[in-house]
């Protein structure tokens, strides 16, 4: 069996009104079961992509082939979308009339009414909403509808499942649940899922794959680690959201030198102790996260952050010696 699932070849989705946007010569490919995440800042082009890879929208330029065989467009078949694939938009596309049960088992059909209700039970177990089987959509909270809508799109056989921004009507808690089950799901079945997300952490704790866009361009595609330890642009380095971004002179206030304009690292590369050649800075914050600090340091006006295992080590206006074990340069 081909390895590859989905390939994307030189697709290009323009919309002309209001000003020319959408996507632009974007090639990739997926692998069968992994989880791909599509990372990019708001208008970047991550559902545009989505509704081109599901066969929405008609393309200007490109293709996309599911197992081999291209994926038609809406103006070249009477139901717009692909069987093999299944959707699930941030709205969720439930009959908020129907119980949960009900609204999973409408989507088998009625020949084998034992295998069907079997078949309905097991995938609400899967998804762990089993104890929400007689209740109507209405009396669900957001994450629960998002498991509900999820098992409905799964039951049908699907290969591929697309999630919009899957985890936006989640709190924190239930995000790492729902994240940890998609997870599993996918390894469990060999499904391959795609996600648009706004946050990056989805991506870095999810994917197998990650896709960074900015305006409408594929800018970095590769392993989540790889992309969080390699960020190829400034925009990467950006949107990770965890990074600490310098320019060039305030690179030099804290004795980094640099060509370039922007230097970049990251909390855990800041190494607090004491060397010859480490900087003393002063912790003007401690932010406690549990099992480790958070410290936000200065040093001639430039705030840098820091993390501290040993919790408490290190307080509020003490001096410390910080050396920048690693940075990069943009
Ligand atoms: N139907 C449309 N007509 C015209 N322009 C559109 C249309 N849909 C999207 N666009 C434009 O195309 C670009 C990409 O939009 P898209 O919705 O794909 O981005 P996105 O990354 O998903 O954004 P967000 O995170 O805000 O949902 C944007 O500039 C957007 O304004």
């Amino acid at each position: 069996m081909n390895e590859q699932i989905i390939t994307v070849n030189n697709l290009t989705k323009q919309y002309q009104e209001p000003q020319v946007s959408g996507i632009s010569n974007i090639s990739f490919s997926i692998k069968r079961g992994d989880i791909v995440a599509i990372i990019g800042e708001s208008g970047s082009g991550k559902s545009t992509l989505l509704k081109c890879i599901y066969g929405l929208l008609k393309t200007d330029e490109g293709e996309i082939l599911l197992n081999g065989k291209r994926v038609l467009g809406p103006d070249e078949q009477l139901i717009p979308g692909n069987a093999e694939m299944k959707m699930v938009t941030q709205d969720f596309s439930l009959n908020i009339y129907a119980k949960v049960y009900d609204n999973i088992a409408s989507m088998l059909s009625n020949t084998d009414v034992a295998a069907k209700q079997a078949k309905t039970l097991e995938m609400m177990e899967r998804l762990h909403i089993t104890k929400l089987k007689d209740k109507k959509i209405t009396e669900l909270s957001g994450g629960e509808q998002q498991r509900v809508a999820i098992a409905k799109a799964l039951i049908s056989d699907t290969k591929v499942l697309l999630l919009d921004e899957p985890f936006s009507q989640v709190d924190s808690l239930l995000k790492n649940q729902l994240r940890a089950d998609i997870k599993r799901l996918a390894k469990e079945t060999g499904l391959t899922i795609v996600l648009v997300s706004h946050d990056p952490t989805d991506g870095l704790f999810l994917a197998d794959q990650l896709l960074i866009l900015k305006q409408g361009q594929l800018l970095q595609n590769d392993k989540p680690e790889t992309i969080y330890q390699n960020p190829s642009h400034l925009y990467t380095a950006q949107i990770l959201g965890n990074a600490i971004i310098l320019d060039a002179e305030q690179a030099t206030q804290i004795g980094l030198k640099t060509e370039k304009q922007n230097v970049v690292f990251y909390p855990e590369w800041v190494e607090l102790k004491s060397s010859w050649n480490s900087r003393r800075f002063e912790v003007k914050e401690v932010y406690y996260k549990g099992f480790y600090d958070e410290l936000l340091l200065e040093r001639n006006g430039v705030k840098i952050r820091a993390l501290q295992l040993n919790s408490g080590e290190h307080k509020k206006n003490d001096h410390v010696q910080a050396n920048i074990g690693r940075f990069l340069e943009f």
